[in-house]
């Protein structure tokens, strides 16, 4: 028996996916801005899971629930047509100025980004069926159902749509786990899984993902 236990190799490969993502000074601000404000960002390799999944599918337009203080959205921008549109909702004015800031920051043009204040209940109905490239939900748990079924409605054929935290840190598969939370995330995964027009995918970066491109 040695005194250090061999580590497990599944936590040493997570380490590895998020250690070898590298931020720009951009977003080392944008991160320090959510810690600060309570805005708590994705994970760098869940970022660079966005540029990559922006990239896929050739994003010119995105939408994001939950904008904090933009670290979601800078790695977005990352993957997206450089004449693409992010539009992003939150309904914390703090959020926003600080996410202003960080786009600002990455010399994002003012016109690559939408920010719109307000709640997604009201929000979300506004935006244009069969628009978005990719839509991102990184909001409140318990919403999480609503969000899906509306961002479904927002994909253009062979779009993507994306859920941070979508097995409420893998409670979901814990059948004594019952609580709002979890049986938020549970069904917003059984209106991923019963939509025959998503083909999903759990990714465990982070707190989990989930991908789910839909049909063309
Ligand atoms: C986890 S943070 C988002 C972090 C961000 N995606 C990032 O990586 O920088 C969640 C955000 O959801 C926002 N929020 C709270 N209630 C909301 C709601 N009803 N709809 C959309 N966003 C909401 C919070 O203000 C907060 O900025």
């Amino acid at each position: 028996m040695t005194d250090t236990q061999p580590s497990d190799p599944r936590v040493a490969l997570i380490d590895y996916a998020e250690s070898a993502i590298v931020e720009d000074d951009a977003l080392v601000a944008a991160r320090a801005r959510g810690i600060e404000l309570g805005a708590i960002p994705v994970s760098p390799a869940v970022g660079a899971l966005l540029a990559v999944l922006a990239r896929a599918v050739d994003a010119h337009a995105v939408a994001e629930i939950g904008t904090g203080t933009g670290v979601s959205g800078l790695w977005l921008l990352a993957g997206m047509a450089t004449d693409g549109v992010l539009t992003t909702i939150d309904p914390e004015l703090e959020h926003h100025q600080a996410a202003r800031a960080s786009f600002a920051g990455a010399d994002i043009a003012s016109g690559r980004t939408r920010l719109i204040n307000g709640t997604p209940r009201d929000v979300l109905p506004r935006l244009s069926d069969s628009s978005y490239d990719l839509v991102f939900i990184d909001g409140p748990r318990l919403d999480m159902p609503r969000f899906v079924t509306e961002s479904v409605r927002m994909l253009r054929p062979g779009g993507m749509l994306v859920i941070h935290d979508a097995t409420a840190q893998g409670a979901v598969a814990d059948p004594a786990r019952t609580d709002p939370m979890t049986a938020a995330a549970r069904e917003a995964a059984l209106l991923v899984a019963d939509d025959d027009r998503l083909l999903p995918v759990v990714i465990p970066l982070g707190p989990g993902v989930l991908a789910a491109a839909k049909s063309r």
